[in-house]
């Protein structure tokens, strides 16, 4: 057996065919009106289409390898992207934060799938800070289809997604619009048909050509600027710190990037084979952890679960030999994820602890600490997010680079 056999591809197998329709949306019984069951079905069978056509799981697929090496200058160009998009929407977002401010909400749902969900749970502490209203993330299936009683005239709907197509997203927005729910979409594609079906769009100067990073941390950058804007309105303590900080942040971004780079593509050659990589993270630092799993899952074939700090601890939740990268900027949660790094320590795994200048509570613990610099834990996700996203894209390419070798080398 040649060592490109070794991994199951993903295609050509048939389509399942099911008489299931693709949502309870469609059909007798749907709370969506004829047009609404439209959308629904089209964006639903294009979807399909998407996921179809998502590249396979052999260690060479140049489909994917292509999709890897674009993500790595959309990765790069964030802070330039972050600036651009808070610049253009400067506008928008003064008029959506007046109309917030006067508007008595009691609730506020963030919602969308994959990154999109990432993003609403890293902004939910600094919306919820400033807002003054429970501001939850919210997976769009379950908004679509359980949480629509609590949805009313009096709750904003922010829907993420970055395409603007995402079927349940699109349901989530299209139940939002029924109750009467101020709704706002956030995307890079204007013109989407969630950008359609929403009262109001934000749109993000992205791309996505690469797997997604930009259009995640454009979106972040955005929600937390609405938030601020809202408390600064509201005088909530905090926002006009928060406001220096943020414009801070694409700055301090770049030299994340460039920090970190070296030091986590030597942890990437050496934990490319690993097989399993697991990422831990607690309040808005659990955003991040599931993008850090969700980088590796579509960079490379191999598995990676985001676990939360806190859950680690009920399970066994780390076999020896995995590596674990644990996201803990300063703040209450660090106490915990020590816990967590050394408890995975005695199950005989590995451990990257990312952190804040301040925190040396994981030296001595981990097996190798980077260090970030402070901001507020609040803001910190889009500090956090920066390695995450990297491990993914390094671990691919050390994997390439060995997988090339070994068919040079025919072993
Ligand atoms: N594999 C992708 C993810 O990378 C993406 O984060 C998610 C949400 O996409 P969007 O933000 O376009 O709604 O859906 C897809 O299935």
């Amino acid at each position: 057996m040649s060592t490109l056999d070794v991994h199951p591809t993903r295609t050509p197998e048939p389509p399942v065919t099911s008489t299931t329709p693709a949502s309870p949306f469609l059909g007798p019984g749907s709370p969506l009106d004829a047009r609404q069951q439209e959308v629904v079905q089209r964006v639903s069978d294009a979807e399909h289409a998407s996921i179809v056509a998502l590249p396979s799981d052999h260690p060479l697929d140049p489909k994917r390898r292509a999709r890897d090496e674009a993500t790595y200058p959309e990765l790069v160009a964030q802070p330039d992207r972050i600036r651009e998009t808070l610049a253009v929407n400067d506008a928008a977002l003064d008029e959506l934060a007046d109309l917030v401010a006067a508007t008595d909400l009691d609730r506020v749902f963030v919602t969308g799938a994959g990154d999109s969900l990432a993003v609403a749970i890293a902004a939910r502490q600094v919306l919820e800070s400033m807002l003054g209203v429970p501001c939850e993330p919210v997976q769009s299936l379950d908004l679509a289809y359980y949480l629509a009683p609590l949805v009313t005239g009096r709750s904003l709907v922010v829907a993420l997604s970055s395409s603007g197509e995402t079927t349940r997203t699109v349901e989530a927005a299209l139940v939002a619009q029924h109750a009467g729910a101020l709704t706002v979409a956030i995307t890079n594609t204007p013109g989407s048909t969630l950008a359609r079906e929403s009262e109001r769009t934000l749109v993000l100067r992205a791309t996505r050509v690469g797997w997604p990073t930009q259009s995640s941390t454009t979106a972040l950058a955005l929600l937390v600027d609405l938030a601020v804007r809202v408390g600064q309105r509201t005088g909530r303590p905090g926002a006009h710190d928060l406001a220096a900080e943020l414009s801070r942040l694409p700055g301090l971004m770049e030299q994340v990037i460039r920090d970190v780079e070296a030091p986590l593509a030597v942890i990437a050659e050496r934990e490319q084979g690993s097989g399993t990589f697991l990422f831990s993270g607690a309040g808005p630092t659990w955003g991040p952890a599931v993008i850090g799993a969700a980088k590796v899952k579509e960079c490379t074939p191999d598995h990676a679960e985001a676990v939360q700090v806190e859950e680690f601890h009920h399970y066994n939740s780390l076999k020896a030999g995995e590596p674990l990268w644990v996201l803990a900027p300063a703040g209450p949660s660090v106490p915990r994820a020590v816990h967590t790094a050394s408890e995975a320590k005695r199950f005989g795994g590995r451990v990257y602890a990312v952190t804040t200048e301040g925190v040396d509570a994981f030296d001595g613990v981990a097996d190798e600490v980077i260090v970030l610099p402070r901001v507020s834990e609040a803001l910190s996700p889009l500090l956090t997010v920066l390695p995450a996203q990297l491990t993914g894209y390094l671990l691919a390419m050390a994997q390439f680079r060995t997988a090339e070798a070994r068919e040079t080398t025919g072993g």
